[in-house]
C-alpha cells in the first residue's frame, strides 16, 4: 500500500470469530458490564508497562514523560474516555490488534462459555482469553481509538459501531503519544459516565494497576498503585492480596484459596507473591491452563505469562515475582538458560512445597479444599518431577478402605501410621471406580485381616504409584500382586489365611486345579490354591513385578496392540462350590463339567474387573449350565 493510500479513511471486515463475539457482548448482562471498563484500563496499563521498558531499554525513548492512565466522563455528552500514555498503535498495529487478527483466545473464549454461560452472557471470563479490548462494546455502540505509536509521527483513529466493519484513517492534528479510548455510551449504560461510578469499579477492579488512574478534571488519583510484594508481610492486609489475586487473575469478586509472600535477599533477590485460584477449570473441561507468573525486574514487567518460574504441574497458580538481579532485556528466549531465574525456581518451590505442608497441618479443611481441585496436578508432578517427588508424595491424598467413602483425603503418612506391627508394605488396589474396587475379591484377606488398602479411584494414581516405587521404605504393593507379604497374625486363629493346614482342602481339590489348568490352558500362567480368598472361589493376580490389573486396564485402553499378560488364578478350596466340584472329581464323568466350571470362573473374574472376554463362548456355557440346571428340576421325557 502507497504512503498516501495509507491515509484514507478504509474500511475493514472483523474477522469472523470477532463477530460472532461482538454479537455476545453487545447483549450481555448488565452485571457483567463493569468488566469493560476493567479490561480497557489493564489494557492501559500493558501499554504503560511496555513504554517504561521501551524508556529503560532504548536510549532514544528515555524520555517517556508521565507514564499514566487518564478518564474523563462526560455524562451530558454520555461520552467515556480513556487515555493512556503508553506505547500506542502504528496503522497496521490498530488493523491487525483490533480486528483482523483473531487472538487463539476469542475462539476458546466462545467454544468454552457452557451454553448456560452464553444464555446468560456472564462474560466476567473475557479477561482470560486476550480479547478484552472488544468488551468495550457491552457499554457503547460505538467505539473510536485514537492512538499515535512512539515509533510513529502520525496519528491514526479506529472506529466501530461493533456490527461488522470498522475504519481506520490519519488523523490530520498532532496526537500526543499513547492511546485514547472513546467509548459513546449505550443509553441504558450512562452510569458509566457518572464520575463516583468509576471511581467504585476502578476501586473494585483495577487498585493494583501500577501506574496512576486519573480522574478528569481535576486530575484526581483514584487508585492506590502500592506494589504489595515489596512491603513487608505483616503490613499487607487479607483485602489486599485478595485484591491483587484479583487484579492478575481478572477473576472478579473471586477470592483464592491460599496465597503465599516470600521475600528472599540471598543469594539472589526477588519478592513473589502467588495464589491458588479456587478452582480448577481443567476439571471442568476448560482447555490446559496457559497463563503464568508476571516477571518483574526492579519493579518493571518483563513478561506477563512467564513459564519457567514454575514447573508445568504448578500452572494453576497465579502471581508475580519481581527480582533485582535479573536485566531488563532478559529475553523470552534466554530465560530457560538463566542462572537467576533457575535459583528463583528452586527457591519458590521449596516455599510453595512448605506453605503446602503448613496448610496441610494447620488448615485441614482448607488443605482438603485445595487438593480436591488441584489434587491431580500434583500427583503429575509426582510422576514428572524426580527430584520433587518426596516433598509432593507427602500432599498427595487417596482414597482407602479406612473410610471406604471414596473421599480422597488420606496421606501416605496417615496410612502408615495406622499401619499394624510388621507390615512391611503399603497396600493398594486400583479398579474403574470405587464400587468396582469394593467388590474385588482380592480385598477378602485384608478385610479380614483389618489391613487397610488405598483405593486409587483416579487414574493417574496408579502412574503415582509406579513412579514412587515405595513410601519411608515400605514398597507400594498392588494386592493383586502375586507376592504380598502379608505380616503375621499370632494367636488369630479365624486369621491364619495362610495356613491352609488349618481348613483341609477337600482330596480331590488337586485334581480340579489339574482339570482347571487343562480347561484354561495358557490364558492364565498359573492356576494355583489361594491362601488370600475367604468366601469368594477365585481371583486372579500378577506374577511378581507385573503391572497392576487396572494399570494394564489403563495402558491397554491407550495402546490396543499392547500383549495380554498372563496372570495366576488362584482358587479357593473352602469355598463351597469349589469343595463340590472336589467331591466330584471322584467319578471321571464329572471331568467335562468341572472344567466348564473352571473356564466360567475365569470368565467371572474378568468381568468383575470390567474386562469382557470372549461373549459367544461365555454365553454358550452359561447355556449349557442353564440346561443342565433345568433339566435336573424337569427332565424331558424322551418319547
Ligand atoms: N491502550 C492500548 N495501547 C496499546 N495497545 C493496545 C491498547 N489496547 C489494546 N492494545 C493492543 O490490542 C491488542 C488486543 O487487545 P485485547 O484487549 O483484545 O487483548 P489483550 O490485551 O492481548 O488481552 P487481555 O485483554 O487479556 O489483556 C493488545 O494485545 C494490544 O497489543
Amino acid at each position: 500500500m502507497t504512503a498516501e493510500h495509507a491515509q484514507e479513511r478504509q474500511e475493514f471486515t472483523f474477522q469472523a470469530e470477532i463477530k460472532q463475539l461482538l454479537h455476545l457482548l453487545s447483549h450481555s448482562l448488565y452485571q457483567s458490564r463493569e468488566i469493560a471498563l476493567r479490561e480497557l484500563i489493564s489494557n492501559a496499563s500493558d501499554a504503560l508497562d511496555k513504554m517504561r521498558f521501551v524508556a529503560l531499554t532504548d536510549g532514544a525513548q528515555r524520555d517517556s514523560g508521565p507514564l499514566e492512565i487518564t478518564i474523563e466522563p462526560d455524562e451530558a455528552a454520555r461520552r467515556l474516555v480513556i487515555r493512556d500514555t503508553g506505547v500506542g498503535m502504528t496503522r497496521e498495529e490498530l488493523v491487525a490488534n483490533l480486528g483482523t487478527i483473531a487472538h487463539s483466545g476469542s475462539g476458546e473464549f466462545l467454544k468454552n462459555l457452557s451454553t448456560e454461560a452464553k444464555a446468560k452472557a456472564d462474560l466476567s471470563l473475557i479477561g482470560q482469553f486476550g480479547v478484552g479490548f472488544y468488551s468495550a462494546f457491552m457499554i457503547a455502540d460505538k467505539v473510536q481509538v485514537r492512538s499515535r505509536s512512539y515509533r510513529d509521527e502520525r496519528g491514526w483513529e479506529w472506529e466501530s459501531e461493533g456490527t461488522g466493519r470498522f475504519t481506520v484513517e490519519a488523523v490530520e492534528a498532532p496526537l500526543p503519544r499513547g492511546t485514547e479510548i472513546i467509548l459513546h455510551l449505550k443509553e441504558d449504560a450512562k452510569d458509566f459516565a457518572i464520575p463516583y461510578r468509576i471511581k467504585e469499579i476502578v476501586r473494585r477492579y483495577s487498585s493494583f494497576i501500577p501506574h496512576p488512574i486519573k480522574l478528569a478534571p481535576g486530575d484526581e488519583v483514584i487508585n492506590d498503585q502500592k506494589p504489595i510484594w515489596v512491603e513487608p508481610k505483616r503490613q499487607v492486609t487479607e483485602e489486599q492480596y485478595d485484591r491483587f489475586y484479583q487484579h492478575l487473575s481478572h477473576h472478579t469478586d473471586e477470592k483464592p484459596l491460599w496465597h503465599l509472600h516470600v521475600s528472599v535477599d540471598s543469594p539472589i533477590q526477588f519478592h513473589a507473591v502467588l495464589y491458588s485460584p479456587p478452582s480448577n477449570l481443567e476439571k471442568y473441561g476448560f482447555p490446559r491452563m496457559e497463563h503464568g507468573v508476571s516477571l518483574c525486574a526492579k519493579r518493571v514487567l518483563v513478561q506477563n505469562d512467564c513459564r519457567e518460574l514454575l514447573p508445568d504441574y504448578l500452572r494453576f497458580l497465579f502471581g508475580l515475582v519481581d527480582s533485582e538481579d535479573l536485566p531488563l532485556n532478559v529475553s523470552r528466549e534466554t530465560l530457560q538458560d538463566n542462572s537467576v531465574i533457575r535459583r528463583i525456581r528452586g527457591s519458590l518451590l521449596k516455599s510453595i512445597f512448605d506453605r503446602l505442608d503448613q496448610l496441610a497441618k494447620d488448615q485441614p479443611d482448607a488443605f482438603q479444599t485445595f487438593t480436591d481441585q488441584f489434587g491431580t496436578l500434583l500427583k503429575e508432578g509426582a510422576i514428572v518431577d524426580a527430584p520433587q517427588r518426596d516433598r509432593l508424595a507427602k500432599l498427595i491424598r487417596f482414597a482407602s478402605s479406612h473410610k471406604a467413602d471414596g473421599k480422597l483425603d488420606v496421606a501416605l503418612d496417615d496410612y502408615v501410621g495406622r499401619m499394624p506391627e510388621g507390615q512391611k508394605r503399603i497396600y493398594f488396589l486400583g479398579g474403574p471406580d470405587l464400587a468396582a474396587i469394593e467388590k474385588n475379591p482380592n480385598l477378602e484377606v485384608f478385610r479380614k485381616r483389618k489391613l487397610e488398602v488405598l483405593y486409587l479411584v483416579e487414574p493417574i494414581d496408579e502412574f503415582v504409584m509406579n513412579a514412587l516405587g515405595s513410601y519411608g521404605g515400605k514398597p507400594l504393593t498392588s494386592i493383586d500382586s502375586d507376592d504380598l507379604d502379608l505380616p503375621d497374625a499370632p494367636g488369630d486363629a479365624e486369621s491364619k489365611v495362610e495356613t491352609p493346614e488349618d481348613e483341609k482342602a477337600e482330596p480331590g481339590f488337586a485334581r480340579v486345579l489339574d482339570l482347571f489348568r487343562e480347561a484354561i490352558g495358557g490364558r492364565v500362567r498359573d492356576v494355583r490354591e489361594s491362601h488370600r480368598l475367604t468366601d469368594s472361589p477365585c481371583c486372579l493376580v500378577n506374577a511378581d513385578g507385573a503391572l497392576s490389573t487396572q494399570m494394564q486396564r489403563i495402558l491397554k485402553m491407550a495402546n490396543k496392540e499392547m500383549p495380554e499378560m498372563s496372570r495366576i488364578l488362584e482358587i479357593n478350596p473352602k469355598a463351597p462350590l469349589i469343595r463340590r466340584l472336589g467331591r466330584l472329581t471322584a467319578n471321571a464323568e464329572h471331568d467335562a463339567f468341572i472344567k466348564q466350571c473352571g473356564l466360567q470362573l475365569w470368565s467371572n473374574t474378568l468381568l468383575l474387573e470390567g474386562v469382557a472376554p470372549d461373549a459367544q463362548e461365555l454365553v454358550a456355557r452359561i447355556q449349557g449350565f442353564m440346561d443342565e440346571a433345568a433339566d435336573k428340576r424337569s427332565p424331558l421325557i424322551v418319547m
